[in-house]
């Protein structure tokens, strides 16, 4: 639905060019929710507005539904941007107009509906986010996150393909920021939008998307499924995001993890493994014990998921480690001396820079 091939974008400074964003390659599947997760100044707002051309790259091509849209212009632009909804951070709503006046602005500046037919789309677009019961009221007298459906409702107008969203939770509660989430899920799941989020929060992407790329000082560091990235992450950069969600989460450095005696692992439950008890069967049987050090569980999405960092000890602790893999449990040495299996790596569809 979305490819970005080569995408570099650089700012006019004082001292010459800035660059903001270098070699990104990027594709986004019909109908998926793509999260694109970066500490501030990583370049994700440069990214997203790249997409509907509120930017333009400095190099590299932008393709929209198979068509290369890099340098739009009139009509071809205006059609392209009515396709890519956008929702916004602080809501940027119209402090004058009612909520259904907010909803109903795209489809006047469109030129193309009745009053009859606007104010029929308009509420459907209030039914779908829940505000039917506030079209009359104004920005002034809702609370963030009603602001925000108006948001969503406003950006759904013109029955776009796309849908941006950028930072569209971070200036709500965490309770508000799930209902939101829900309804960005919802509106995918019913009406096939591809929807593009970004955000500074895992826990963002943790419960709504389907893939993520990690965005770092302008450059994609890390791509792939979520469950993925967030279960095993790999560079520098998403590590940190994974540990700011989870302060305590699980994680050992491979200092800590020698110290143990080199029988540390990183059991990963994902899936029917999740609620099995497999630990204690495959201790049992290899004669080996096992101490918890660390440990997380949750869902990515709906998918439950359970993390531990174990230290091992005992007869058979390279038997007890095939038994856990043939559970289907994802094990990973802490710095040990009995080999991860690099086939178990190679499979993983995603890319690491
Ligand atoms: N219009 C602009 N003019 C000059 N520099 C810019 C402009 N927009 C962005 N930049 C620079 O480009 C880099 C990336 O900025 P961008 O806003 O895309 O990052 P971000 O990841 O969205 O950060 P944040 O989460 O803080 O908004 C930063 O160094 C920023 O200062």
């Amino acid at each position: 639905m979305i490819r970005l091939e080569g995408i570099s974008k650089s700012f006019a400074g004082k001292d010459g060019p800035v660059p903001a964003l270098d070699g990104i390659d990027l594709s986004v599947a019909r109908g998926e929710i793509f999260g694109i997760i970066g500490s501030s100044g990583a370049g994700k707002s440069t990214l997203v507005r790249l997409i509907n051309l509120l930017e333009r790259p400095t190099g590299g091509e932008v393709f929209v539904a198979g068509e290369r849209v890099t340098d739009a212009k009139g009509e071809r632009l205006r059609e392209l941007r009515r396709s890519i909804g956008m929702v916004f951070q602080h809501f940027n709503l119209l402090s004058a107009r009612t909520v259904a006046g907010n909803v109903a602005y795209p489809l006047e500046l469109t030129g193309r509906y009745g009053k009859a037919e606007i104010a029929a789309r308009v509420a459907a677009l209030l039914a779908r986010v829940g505000l039917s019961e506030h079209a009359h009221k104004y920005p002034r007298q809702l609370s963030g996150g009603q602001k925000q459906r108006v948001g969503i409702a406003r950006a759904l107008a013109c029955e776009p393909q796309v849908l941006l969203c950028d930072e569209a939770t971070s200036a709500l509660d965490p309770q508000t920021t799930g209902a939101v989430l829900d309804l960005l899920r919802q509106i995918n799941r019913d009406l096939g939008v591809t929807i593009v989020l970004i955000t500074h929060e895992m826990d963002v992407i943790r419960r709504t998307c389907d893939r993520v790329a990690v965005l770092d000082r302008g450059r994609v560091v890390e791509e792939g499924p979520v469950t993925e990235v967030f279960l095993h992450p790999r560079h520098a950069a998403t590590l940190r995001l994974v540990r700011e969600a989870e302060p305590d989460g699980g994680w050992l450095d491979a200092a800590a993890a020698a110290d143990l005696g080199g029988r540390t692992v990183r059991l990963t439950f994902t899936g029917p493994a999740a609620h099995k008890p497999i630990l204690g069967r495959i201790a049992r049987e290899n004669a080996v014990d096992y101490g918890i050090l660390a440990g997380r569980v949750g869902h990515i999405r709906e998918a439950p998921y359970a993390q531990f960092i174990v230290s091992l000890a005992g007869r058979d602790v390279a038997g007890a480690i095939a038994g856990l893999r043939a559970s289907g449990v994802d094990v990973e040495l802490q710095g040990g001396d009995i080999p991860a299996s690099p086939a178990r790596i190679e499979e993983r569809p995603r890319h690491v820079v």
